[in-house]
This record gives structure tokens, sequence and C-alpha cells, in this order.
């Protein structure tokens, strides 16, 4: 028998140090049965890397991990899945073209005279599945699969491989509201059963819904810990980021210009050909944040690329201060004066292996002041870099760090600040503060509001309905395509847009405002 009062899991003295930069210092932590344990921390605090070190992917500089009170020394994170640990990635580490038992299986094949046994492997996940209410099919193609279907096939995963201490890195930025709350149930699931779980998350009413115990790290350090209930999410704010957070954007009326996009009977085919926005109208002013809700996979990312000029349009137009864009090259439009922040960083934000001062101009290596003629200056791309990296508060030891070494939230900052920080006509922004910490989202949203402020015109997609309904000021509802519905944003509410998302009638607007709730 294993003693309870022994935690599954210690962090002693932990300290892990890469070059310029001490990602945890002397961190200790403790996680014990069947308890759900958040780690709370703002971008760049060491979450992940503590993480990464837990579960073998990182060597501690100092101190070590034990297991059931057992020391343990994991040279790969191979031996921490033979240690009963399981991880859960920010992102999925998952192969389209395979399916769910496929996936699963990858490494731990099991084989029958010689030949792959996928009917046992098929038998054990749907077994797994049913336990924990996963709800997957172990046959379905991991690529058709939704993302929250995805991830519970990443949980599966580390379930077959019998994880019983299971690290979930942000697992719920990429969900909806409804799949959140079905992740909930999974979750409980898994403590009912005895599992023990640490919980990475940005999302503090999450935090205070699920955890048995909150630990917060800060720049490396454990900074404090909190009880679930009696903390408020203005108390873990501040524990979080050190100092007391506005959860309100401060936002004046917006004073509309002219139409700077107008889309127009939009058709645009996904990349396999399937047409996932059609028929798609709407127009956005100058001076105006224009929000659109819906359910994702709804045609959000085809219809931001299309304007972006990324992809190409089956039908209708797209005109941006008057020029038609359909068939340009994304560089010529955003010579027209649009900004972009993707809703894929890693896909389409940042390049990886370049330093924080080539991503920041990426896309105006090719004019003044950077270049002169053919060649190039470094030293205004250096002082731009320097500025960026203060007014963002990007967390790096320098400019000339490659971008792969931030942690998550601040390559996002990097994003937000080459877009943002030029003289722009409109700004597209998708999900423009997934992943980012309160302090961050704070920020970002007075960037946001100060652009419109300068006569920019602003499209914003987000998934997070309180995203939508404290910073637009039109709201658009896009399902299966098409613009259903339009309304200034005094007529919205949570529940108006819910129901328009699912496709269901228009309830109509609210007798009071929705007011909006905090977005954390
Ligand atoms: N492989 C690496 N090489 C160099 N520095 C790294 C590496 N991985 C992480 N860091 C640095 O360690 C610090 C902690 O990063 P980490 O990713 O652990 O933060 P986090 O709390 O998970 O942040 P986020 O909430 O943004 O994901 C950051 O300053 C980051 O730049």
């Amino acid at each position: 028998m294993q003693d309870e009062r022994v935690p599954v899991l210690e962090v002693e003295g932990v300290t892990k140090r890469f070059p310029g930069v001490v990602a945890n210092a002397d961190v200790n932590f403790a996680l014990h049965r069947g308890e759900i344990h958040c780690l709370l921390g703002e971008n760049g605090a060491g979450k992940s890397t503590l993480m990464n070190v837990v579960f073998g992917l990182y060597q501690p500089s100092e101190g070590r991990i034990l297991v059931n009170g057992e020391p343990q020394r994991f040279a790969s994170s191979r031996d921490a899945i033979a240690a009963g640990i399981g991880m859960v990635h920010q992102h999925f580490q998952l192969i389209p073209v395979l399916t769910v038992v496929e996936n699963v299986i990858l490494g731990v094949e099991t084989s029958r005279r010689g030949q792959l046994d996928l009917d046992t492997a098929r038998e054990r996940i749907t077994e797994l599945s049913q336990a924990y209410g996963l709800g997957v099919d172990p046959d379905a193609l991991v690529g058709s699969l939704s993302v929250g279907a995805q991830q519970r096939v990443e949980l599966i995963k580390a379930l077959y491989r019998d994880a019983d201490i299971l690290i979930l890195d942000e697992p719920t930025a990429v969900l909806t509201p409804g799949e959140v709350d079905e992740f909930f149930e999974v979750v409980r699931s898994l403590v009912d059963d005895g599992k023990s779980i640490v919980f990475i998350t940005h999302k503090l009413r999450e935090v205070l819904a699920v955890a048995d115990r909150i630990t917060v790290l800060r720049r490396g350090r454990v900074v404090g810990s909190a009880d679930p209930s009696t903390s408020t999410t203005a108390e873990l704010a501040e524990l979080m980021v050190g100092r007391a957070v506005s959860f309100q954007v401060p936002k004046g009326p917006a004073e509309p210009g002219p139409v700077v996009l107008d889309v127009a009977g939009l058709g645009v085919t996904d990349d396999r050909e399937v047409v996932t926005v059609a028929d798609c109208s709407f127009r956005v002013r100058a001076g105006v944040i224009y929000g659109i809700a819906g359910v994702e996979g709804n045609g959000q990312r085809e219809l931001v690329e299309a304007i972006a000029g990324m992809r190409d349009a089956a039908d209708g137009h797209i005109h941006i201060d008057g020029t038609d864009i359909v068939g340009m090259s994304p560089r010529k439009v955003e010579r027209l004066g649009v900004g972009h922040v993707p809703e894929d960083r890693n896909k389409h934000g940042v390049v990886g292996a370049f330093t924080i001062t080539e991503n920041l101009v990426l896309n105006g290596y090719y004019r003044s002041p950077f270049s002169r003629g053919w060649v190039m200056r470094r030293e205004p791309m250096v002082e731009q870099a320097e500025r960026l990296v203060e007014a963002y508060d990007v967390r790096t030891p320098g400019t000339e760090v490659t971008v792969s070494t931030l942690s998550g939230g601040n390559q996002q900052k990097v994003v937000v600040a080459r877009e943002l920080s030029r003289p722009l006509k409109l700004l597209i922004v998708a999900q423009p503060t997934r992943g980012l910490d309160v302090g961050s989202i704070e920020f970002i949203h007075s960037q946001i509001v100060a652009k419109r402020d300068e006569g920019c015109a602003v499209l914003l997609v987000s998934a997070e309905l309180d995203e939508i309904l404290s910073l637009a000021d039109h709201i658009g509802v896009l399902y299966r395509g098409t613009i259903v519905a339009e309304m200034p944003r005094d007529e919205a509410s949570r529940n108006r847009l819910g129901s328009l998302m699912a496709g269901a009638e228009d309830p109509g607007p609210p007798e009071q405002p929705d007011a909006v709730e905090e977005m954390v």
C-alpha cells in the first residue's frame, strides 16, 4: 500500500538555467494523489519549463524529482512515462494522416506473430474512451477530428501508457466554451479514478472552478500558493503579475469613418476544396472594431486568410480602401496598410529559427529605414527591436535570441508588436490574446483600442465571447461561412450571440446590454 501522505510527485529545489535565463529558480512543488493542482504564472514565468523537467524533456541544472517518494533520474521522456507521468502539450503531437489507434500506439506498438496488433489496441482505446467519457472513435483519421477531440486523443495516448500523473499544459486555450465544460467533466472523472493532475492555465475563473490547490510562479520562482475556495480572480491576478490588473478595457465611443474593408458575396474553400465561406458580406469602417463571433470552424480561418491575401477567393469581392484585393499576394495586401495577427502564430506569425530582431522586420525589412537600395541596415532593425521588446514587455534575455526559445505568450507578443507598431488602415486580429496572461491581455486590448482611436479599421475574430463583447463596437455572427446577423455592441448579449452562433433563431436584443465579464 502506498502512503497517502507521500505526494505522488515532488519537485525539490529545481533550478533550470538556459543561456542568459534562469527559467526556474529553486522551485518546490508537491502533487498529491487525486488532486488537481493548478500552476499559474505570467507568460515566461517558467511553467512549461518546469513541467518539461518533470517530464524528462529537460535535465534540471539543480534539484531533483521524486515520484511516490522515490528520487528519479529521467534521461528522457521515455523514463518519465515509465514512472507513470503523462503530458499533454500546448501543441499537439499527433500525425493527422494516421488514425487514432495508429497515433496512440506509435512508439508502444504491440505485435502478435510479427504483425501490429491493432485489434487489441483498438479494444483498449475503446475501454479508456468509455471509462473516462472521452467519446473517441479509434478508427477516425486524426486530421478530421475537431481540436477538442484531438486533445482527447492526446489524453488517451497518455492513459494508454498507464499514466497516473497527468500534466496538462494550457489544455483549454484552444477549446470552445462548450468543449471546456466537457473537458472539465473528463478531468473530474480522471481524478475520481485516482489520477493526479497538474493543470497549467491562464484562465483564472477556470482555476477557481477546477483547482484543489494553486501554486503561482513569477520569473521562475514560486511566489505563493492560494486556496481556490477563498481566493478571487483579482487576488490571483495580482499574485501572478505583481500588480493590480484591470479586467475592463477603458474605451470611449467609436467614431466611424469611411468604409475600409468591404467584403461582398465572398466564397472561399479550405485546403480540401470544401466551401467554408459562402456568400459572406460585411463592411468595416475606419475607427471601428468589428468583432466576428462564431464557433470555431465556421469559416473564420479561411475568411481571414482571404482578406490577408493568403488564400484565393472562389467568388465575390474584397475591397480594402477601394482596391479589390482578390488575387493579390499577401505582401501587396500588406502594402495597402494591412496588419495581420494570425490565429496560428507558429505557422504564419513567427519564424522560430529567426531572432526577435529578424521576426520584427519580417514584413518590412525591404523598406526604409531597414533597407537602402539593396543593402539591409542592421542598426535601425536592432533599435526597433529594443524599443518594441521594452514597450510590449517581451520577456527575453535580449533581442538576438531565436524566437523558438521564448515562451508561447512571449512569441505572441512579438507578433502583436510587429503588426500593431506601424501605421495601418486595416488591422486583422485573430485570437490575439490566446495563451496570454492577464497583464498582457490588458495591454494588448488597450493597444487594439488605441489603433481604432487612430482611425484604423479593426477586424477582430475571437472564440472568446468576452473578448468580442469587451472590444467590439459592432458584431457580426459567422455561422457556416456566412454572416447571419449583425448588431451594434449595445444590442448584443452572450445569450443572443450564443443562439445565433449555434444557428438558432435570433432572440432579439436584450433589455439591458450585457455587462462584460472578466476576460480571464
Ligand atoms: N529551450 C530554451 N532555451 C532558452 N530559453 C528558454 C528555453 N525554453 C524556455 N526558455 C526561457 O525560459 C523562460 C520560461 O519559459 P516557459 O516557456 O517555461 O514560460 P511559461 O511560464 O510556460 O510561459 P507561457 O505562459 O508564455 O507559455 C522564458 O524566459 C523562456 O524564454
